[in-house]
Parts: structure tokens; C-alpha cells; sequence
């Protein structure tokens, strides 16, 4: 009679997954099993239907838990399957024994007598992924996404780069970028450490989120302590590709202009205003910032020169179109539009338009609805 398998779909690098396939391995002292591991990056129907779940636990086709081992439905799940494969050899012995010689044998197939309430709809079997215990499946190469060094899994040691190269879903870079505001601004007010419930009361990201969204990097934090904010601030900026030098051009001299080329809105994330430019003659040539205010006419002279990765439109809303003309024939793909304007552009050209109302609108249906 073969051993019960317990089945965990997981993703290398996670470590809500790393926790699980050790608390199995502790279960198995009480309740002999086998483990095997499936890499829902290896198949795009599993990675959806798991991504937001791993690990997830299942025996027998059954879905047990996800997030953690629910360790009693887990033991009842591999006692129960045990029986199973007990009776099922039993009744194939003496389906065997009273058969005629030249039938085959049904093999387990009175396993899946009694269907679970939830199996697995059609998933596919893994050759590749083979039967392992768990302390082998901790030790062999999950996958060559898994390029955390092993110090930064260690909780006590600071998380070194290099930072494993995934490329990061729309929603999760956006929440990796409102958690390293939050950290930047954090350690700006003297903030050593951030529990992870107070990171979420300010990106109103729920906790368990943030810590799914920070697993796949290496292990973060200690309990009762938090985060250690610099080291979050530079994993983070790491995985974003925000540690490497950012030249920006600011397009506008005028009040807004000159309010963005004195604070550390785009210095505090490693973005460096390479050059200001402006139309107005009276204005070029005079100083902003660090910077002497250039002439507008320059601007793919500038851009080219500087490799500016980043356009910031703040002049008036009539100039931003042909400026966002300009900055597209330059070669810049990104735009931070603060006119109001609607700019066309491109399609492989990312244009953001901020505007301070949006929020606001936001937050005031809630307020009214
Ligand atoms: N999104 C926001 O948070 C926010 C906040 C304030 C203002 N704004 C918008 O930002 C823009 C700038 O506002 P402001 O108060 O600084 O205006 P401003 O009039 O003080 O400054 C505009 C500057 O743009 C320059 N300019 C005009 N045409 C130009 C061109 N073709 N090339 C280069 N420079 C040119 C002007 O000479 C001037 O220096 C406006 O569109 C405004 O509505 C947005």
C-alpha cells in the first residue's frame, strides 16, 4: 500500500511556503505521509488559480488550506486517505484473488469512491515536479527564480541584494511602491521599525497582503518588532529597479515647478532632476533649485545628453500636448503630466496625470454614497 500524499502548490522564493513544508515536515513525526511540491509558476492555470492563496494544501484532490497548515485538517485528511488505500488494496487483493487470471488488476481506483467536497478540477499531473520529503524538497533548487541569498532569509541578517528577478504583477509593483513611500517618508521622521499592521494603516493594504507581497524577497521583520525600515527601503527599492540612477526633466518653471525642483518629492526615491526648462525668456538662465532654469528649445539635447528616463510636465495645460510631442520624439516613455490635460500619446509611452482631486473623489463617494 503506498504512503498518503500530501500535496502543496507553492511558488519558490515564498516563504509562507517555506513555513508550511516545515510544519508538514513536523507532522510527519505524528502521521507518516509523503510530500510532494507543485511550482504553480510552471502552469498559468494553477498560477491563477493560486497565486493569491499559496501555499496551498491538498490530499487526496481535496483542498485542505491555504496561507498556512491548518495542522488537525491536515492529520484527519491523511488518516482518513490512509483507510482509503488500506480498503482500496484490501478489496484489489481480493478483486485479484477471485478474478480470472487474465483481467488486470483495477489498481487504486476504488480510491476515489467517496469523491471530496472539493477536488482539483483537472489539474494536470507534474512529471516533472517529483515525490520528495520535505526536507529534501527545502533543499533542492525550487526554481531559478529563487536567487534570495541565503542571508536575507535569515531574519537577522540584512537582506543583500541581488534581489531575485521576477517580473512583478501591475498590482503588486503598485503596492510595493505605496509601501516604499510610506517606509521613505518613515525613516525621514527618525522611524527605526514598522509593524506590518501599521504599514497597512497607512497603504490601506491589508497586513497579510503586504506580508504575501514581501515573502517572495526574503524574510522580513521580526516578531513583535516589525519591519526594520532601511532595510525594507532598500529591498524594496531594489526590486522596483528604483537603486539605479533616474534622470528626470522638469518641463515648467513656474510656481508648481518650482515647488517640485525644491523638495525631495522625486529626490527622496532616487530620481534626479537632470534639468529644468522653461519658454519664458525672463526665466531662463535664472536659478531653481541647484539648477540654472534652461531653454525649452534645448529639450532633446538635454534628454539625449542626460538619458532622461522621465518627462514631468508642469506648465500650462495649452503647452502640454506639443511638450509630451517633444519628450515622445526625444525618446522618453514615461510622462508625470500635472496639467490637467488629456495627452495622446503613443502606446508604448506611459503617461501619468496627477491630480490632488482624484483622491479626493474617491474618498468623497464613500463619504456621500
Ligand atoms: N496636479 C497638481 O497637483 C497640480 C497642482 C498645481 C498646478 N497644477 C497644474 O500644473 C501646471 C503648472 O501650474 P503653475 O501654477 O506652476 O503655473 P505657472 O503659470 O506658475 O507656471 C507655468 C510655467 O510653465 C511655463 N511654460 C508655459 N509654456 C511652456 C512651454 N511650452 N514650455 C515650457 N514651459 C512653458 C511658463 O513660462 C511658466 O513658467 C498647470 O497646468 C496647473 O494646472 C497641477
Amino acid at each position: 500500500m503506498s504512503a498518503p500524499e500530501v500535496v502543496v502548490f507553492l511558488r519558490p522564493g515564498c516563504h509562507l511556503c517555506a513555513d508550511a513544508l516545515d510544519d508538514l515536515d513536523a507532522l510527519r513525526a505524528q502521521e507518516p505521509f509523503t510530500v510532494r511540491t507543485v511550482d504553480i509558476e510552471r502552469d498559468d492555470r494553477l498560477h491563477a488559480r493560486y497565486l493569491e492563496r499559496i501555499p496551498v494544501i491538498a490530499v487526496a484532490g481535496e483542498e485542505l488550506c491555504d496561507f498556512a497548515v491548518d495542522s488537525e485538517r491536515v492529520l484527519t485528511a491523511v488518516r482518513d486517505l490512509r483507510e482509503r488505500l488500506a480498503t482500496a488494496s484490501g478489496g484489489a487483493r481480493a478483486a485479484a484473488a477471485s478474478r480470472p487470471a487474465a483481467t488486470p488488476a483495477p489498481a487504486a481506483a476504488a480510491v476515489t469512491a467517496r469523491p471530496p467536497e472539493r477536488r482539483l478540477e483537472a489539474v494536470p499531473p507534474e512529471p516533472a515536479v517529483p515525490a520528495v520529503a520535505p526536507r529534501r524538497i527545502v533543499a533542492q533548487p525550487m526554481s531559478t527564480l529563487d536567487a534570495t541569498p541565503a542571508a536575507a532569509l535569515d531574519p537577522d541578517e540584512p537582506a543583500a541584494d541581488p534581489v531575485p528577478e521576477v517580473r512583478l504583477g501591475v498590482g503588486q509593483a503598485e503596492r510595493l511602491s505605496r509601501y516604499l513611500q510610506v517606509l521613505t517618508q518613515a525613516r525621514k521622521m527618525g522611524r527605526a521599525t514598522m509593524s506590518s499592521q501599521e504599514l497597512s494603516a497607512h497603504t490601506h493594504v491589508n497586513s497579510t497582503q503586504i506580508r504575501r507581497d514581501l515573502s517572495g524577497f526574503g524574510r522580513f521583520g521580526k516578531r513583535g518588532v516589525g519591519y526594520d525600515v532601511e532595510e525594507l527601503v532598500t529591498k524594496i527599492r531594489g526590486i522596483l529597479h528604483t537603486s539605479q540612477h533616474v534622470g528626470i526633466v522638469l518641463l515648467g518653471a513656474g510656481h508648481l515647478g518650482r515647488a517640485i525642483a525644491g523638495s525631495d518629492v522625486f529626490g527622496d526615491h532616487g530620481f534626479e532632476i537632470v534639468a529644468v526648462l522653461d519658454n519664458d525668456p525672463a526665466k531662463i538662465g535664472t536659478p531653481i533649485g541647484d539648477l540654472p532654469i534652461g531653454d525649452v528649445r534645448h529639450l532633446g539635447e538635454v534628454v539625449r545628453e542626460h538619458e532622461v528616463v522621465v518627462g514631468v510636465i508642469a506648465s500650462p495645460a495649452k503647452a502640454a500636448q506639443g511638450l509630451a510631442d517633444e519628450l515622445v520624439e526625444a525618446g522618453v516613455q514615461i510622462i508625470f503630466n500635472y496639467s490637467g490635460s488629456l495627452l495622446r500619446t503613443p502606446a508604448e509611452v506611459t503617461v501619468h496625470t496627477s491630480s490632488p482631486a482624484v483622491d479626493l473623489l474617491h474618498a468623497l463617494y464613500y463619504y456621500l454614497a
